[in-house]
């Protein structure tokens, strides 16, 4: 189905920061909609090009492969581009818009916002009008996958009621807090790492099936 496919009623799952092949087999086998492979070498969930070729090799079609990149140099995206077959570029730094749609170069993209207190919500989604899609993430030290959600409230009323097909809530969110999340904002798509981790990079199968099956649970009850 992909993620950024609007279709009211289903909340598209993202699952972020995937290493191994048993990994990416269970997140497949619990319905996901997108997996997320991280270019940030900093990061404990980082793979290679190489490595995340391999691992997108086990995707079926319909599952997007998210390229997730922060300030990446033209060389690097580059690199990755020509070793693994992304679908969906998640830009997660300070990328400005021009070089997101230059990067990007015809294929979908999502801007990350790092959500802190008076946080411009209708700026940001001006700036970067020309994304697929906008993930809303909490602003934490190291950029991203800290585990923690942002302060929900803060997100205009309007982007809610539209549906916010253009929205991918991110941060912190759970098997605990995701059915809340829904109800609330009713994304087009949720983002998970953290809540569905052993440790950082390593994903608990059993968490994960439970995060889709919760999410599941939340389309089911706001259709009723
Ligand atoms: O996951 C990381 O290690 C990471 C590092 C640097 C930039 C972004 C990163 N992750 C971005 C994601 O899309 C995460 O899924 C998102 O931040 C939510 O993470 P979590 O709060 O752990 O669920």
């Amino acid at each position: 189905m992909g993620l950024i496919t609007n279709s009211p009623g289903r909340t598209r799952v993202k699952i972020c920061g995937l290493k191994t092949p048993g990994d990416v087999d269970a997140a497949i086998a619990s319905g996901v909609d997108a997996l997320g492979f991280v270019f940030y070498p900093p990061s404990p969930r980082a793979v290679t090009p190489n490595i995340a070729a391999a691992l997108i090799s086990r995707l079926p079609a319909g599952v997007d492969a998210v390229g997730l990149v922060v300030n990446a140099t033209d060389a690097e995206f580059e690199a990755i581009r020509a070793a693994a077959p992304i679908t969906l570029w998640q830009f997660h730094g300070d990328e400005s818009p021009e070089e997101c749609q230059r990067l990007a170069a015809g294929q979908p993209w999502m801007k990350a916002a790092r959500v802190g207190s008076a946080f411009a919500f209708d700026d940001f989604s001006l700036q970067y009008r020309q994304a697929n899609a906008l993930l809303l993430d909490a602003l934490v030290e190291g950029y991203g996958g800290g585990g923690v959600p942002f302060d929900w409230s803060g997100i205009p009323q309007a982007w809610i009621s539209a549906n916010a097909p253009r929205v991918v809530l991110s941060g912190g969110l759970n098997v605990h807090n995701v059915g809340e999340a829904i109800a609330r904002l009713h994304p087009c798509a949720v983002d998970v790492s953290s809540g569905v981790e052993i440790s950082k990079g390593v994903k608990d199968h059993a968490l994960m099936k439970e995060f889709i099956e919760a999410v599941r649970a939340a389309d089911a009850s706001t259709l009723t």
